[in-house]
């Protein structure tokens, strides 16, 4: 048997997108609407407050296409946390004109490939916990897919022995760090949580960004060989303060 690679996990992580109901939002009054806003404004501002008192963090992004509307990202210490906020999203009175588009459970992690050897507590390491516990950026546009890695006969990336798995990683690694400053990358496990492994959530200011990584990833082995990817999902940032322009 292969060696599973030790993982290190932070902040639990739950992707909600959804689709609006125009037209049912169309024939609503006015003023009715304007409450629906603002219930959903002080829920994201709720979000805000917990993002800058660093006990959890979130993004509200308008996705383009049909796919869907809108995608909610909220992470938190524990899946109760998560849990008990997707019951609160579910009871504000926007949620009546919101069709579930898809929805995505998984943990931030970061795999031990790479990690030096150490008696420290990793957990402890300032570095570690600025990526387990990470603060979403509010940049222009976001980038979210799930993805598994291969498990055919000849391509099985669970039967690959470690150091050649490492390797990939390493490779891997140098091509994103090429990006550092244009794209942010959140990788979330999902092994038994969800239908596939990670999802991957980027971030940037340049949507083009996202495009040039992904492609220049998918001649790397560790993608070409062994990546398989879900539907990709691509919006643009929506302020709390714009909402009244996105729903009206
Ligand atoms: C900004 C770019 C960027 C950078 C710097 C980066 C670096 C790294 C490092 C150093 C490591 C390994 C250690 C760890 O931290 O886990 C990873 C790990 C991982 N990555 Fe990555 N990745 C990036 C970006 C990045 C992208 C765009 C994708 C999607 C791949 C594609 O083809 O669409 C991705 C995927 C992953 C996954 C699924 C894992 C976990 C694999 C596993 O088997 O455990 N990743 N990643």
């Amino acid at each position: 048997m292969s060696e599973a690679v030790s993982t290190l996990d932070g902040w639990w992580s739950l992707h909600l997108l959804y689709n609006v109901d125009w037209t049912s939002l169309k024939t609503l009054e006015e003023s009715k609407k304007d409450h629906l806003i603002a219930e959903l404004q002080s829920f994201l501002e709720r979000e805000e407050e917990v993002h800058k008192n660093k006990e959890g963090s979130y993004s509200f992004y308008n996705v383009t296409g049909q796919k869907a509307d809108i995608i909610l990202w909220m992470l938190r210490p524990t899946i109760d946390e998560l849990n008990k906020l997707e019951l609160e999203f579910n009871k504000l009175g926007i949620r009546d004109y919101l069709i579930p588009a898809y929805s995505y459970v998984s943990v931030i992690e970061m795999s031990g490939y790479l990690a030096k050897e150490s008696d420290e507590d990793p957990y402890e390491n300032p570095y570690v916990q600025s990526r387990l516990y990470p603060e979403v950026p509010k940049s222009k546009y976001i980038c979210f897919y799930p993805m598994d890695k291969k498990r055919d006969l000849d391509d099985n990336w669970y039967m690959l022995p470690m150091e050649e798995r490492r390797r990939l990683m390493y490779d891997h690694g140098m091509i994103g760090r090429q990006y550092a400053g244009k794209v942010k990358q959140f990788i979330t496990g999902s092994q038994g949580l969800d239908k596939y492994e990670w999802g991957v959530t980027l971030f940037s200011d340049d949507m083009l960004e996202f495009k040039n990584i992904i492609y220049e990833m998918r001649f790397d082995e560790a993608s070409a060989r062994y990546g398989i990817f879900g539907d990709f999902y691509v919006g643009v940032h929506l302020p709390a303060d714009e909402l009244s322009d996105f729903f009206k």
